[in-house]
């Protein structure tokens, strides 16, 4: 699928999916993350009929997004909420379901305001919300039909972090309910625990899609450290890259990622990074790391969590439009 905002005079325009081919199998929880301008916002608003691609089809719950039928079979939080701030909850979702074309059902809606943990709060003009409950009347609404999609902007937005955790609960009971999810957050730890497939978007194109933990071995990263006195060229041979941080004594805890000095350079410290795809490469290495003498006193996944799994596909800060 490809999408170019056309200027209103002139010709040419701005090229915001260059090509984007992506399948979101029915029932998983997906992630999609990218860097500003990478054009998720683009794809979330094709997917719901709102922009039109240039080029290409979106296919959704195995119809348009244009047939009302589809639309209404999916729950949409958008990342900019506008609610009317001198209305109550209940009143909204009672709109919000009239135009769902859902019947009236104020049992059912209470349910919901409960769900989100907006029970204490159905008294009180919507004006008077705090952020994260605004975000939880959202949540209510997209909720609303019991739809077969959710799609979700940012939707712990300005959240904290108890209710985040109420947020991810209920979203992973939707999952288990059956229902495709589908999130787009900044929040990468958020999108880590929620979901279990990632696409990695970045100016108009998929990097890299897959399972999360896949993606996740395949950048995987290990933090060792040994005794004093290990053979750091023996280590080097056996693929262990000694760490090199400037800043001395903050080896153990804080030193760069991608901050590995040639084998050989072995610090007093005894810190080294391995790459390791799974546990077998891992456990190989340090076979052979203990066969030249080198005693293991820590080792830490490194190189696994979504961040370095995307500043591996973006690049790096600097990348971000
Ligand atoms: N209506 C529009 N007209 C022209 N250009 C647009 C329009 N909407 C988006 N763009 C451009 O398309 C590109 C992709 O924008 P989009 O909002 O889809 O990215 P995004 O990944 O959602 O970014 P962010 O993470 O900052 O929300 C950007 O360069 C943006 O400036």
């Amino acid at each position: 699928m490809r999408k170019t905002y056309r200027r209103a005079f002139g010709r040419g325009g701005h090229e915001a999916l260059k090509g984007m081919d992506l399948h979101v199998p029915a029932g998983s929880a997906f992630g999609l993350i990218g860097p500003n301008g990478a054009g998720k916002t683009t794809f979330i608003k094709s997917v719901l009929g709102i922009v039109r691609p240039s080029a290409g089809t979106v296919r959704v719950l195995g119809g348009s997004p244009e047939d009302p039928a589809i639309r209404a079979r999916i729950g949409y939080l958008p990342e900019r909420l506008h609610l009317p701030g001198t209305w109550k909850s209940p009143a909204f979702l009672a709109t919000v379901a009239r135009l769902k074309g859902l019947k009236a059902d104020a049992g059912a809606h209470a349910k919901l305001l409960e769900r989100v943990g907006l029970s204490d709060a159905v008294d009180r003009r919507i004006g008077g919300y705090s952020k994260g409950m605004r975000q939880r009347l959202g949540l209510a609404a997209a909720l609303l039909g019991e739809p077969a999609l959710l799609v979700l902007d940012e939707p712990t937005d300005g959240i904290d972090p108890m209710g985040r955790l109420e947020v991810r609960r209920i979203l992973q009971e939707e999952v288990q309910k059956g229902v495709t999810l589908f999130l787009n957050s900044h929040l990468l730890a958020e999108t880590e625990r929620v979901c279990d497939r990632v696409a990695i978007l970045a100016d108009g194109r998929v990097l890299r899609e897959g399972r999360l933990d896949e993606l996740a071995k395949a950048g995987a990263r290990w933090r060792v450290r040994f005794a004093p006195g290990a053979d750091t060229a023996a280590l080097g041979a056996a693929g262990f890259m000694a760490v090199a941080d400037p800043a001395r004594g903050a080896a153990a805890g804080g030193a760069s990622r991608t901050g590995a000095a040639p084998a050989g350079g072995g610090r007093e410290d005894g810190v080294y990074m391995v790459d390791a795809a799974d546990v077998a490469v891992l456990n190989a290495a340090l076979d052979r790391a203990r066969a030249s003498g080198a005693l293991l006193m820590e080792l830490k996944r490194e190189g696994a969590d979504l961040e370095a799994v995307l500043v591996g596909a973006v690049g790096g800060p600097g990348v971000a439009a």
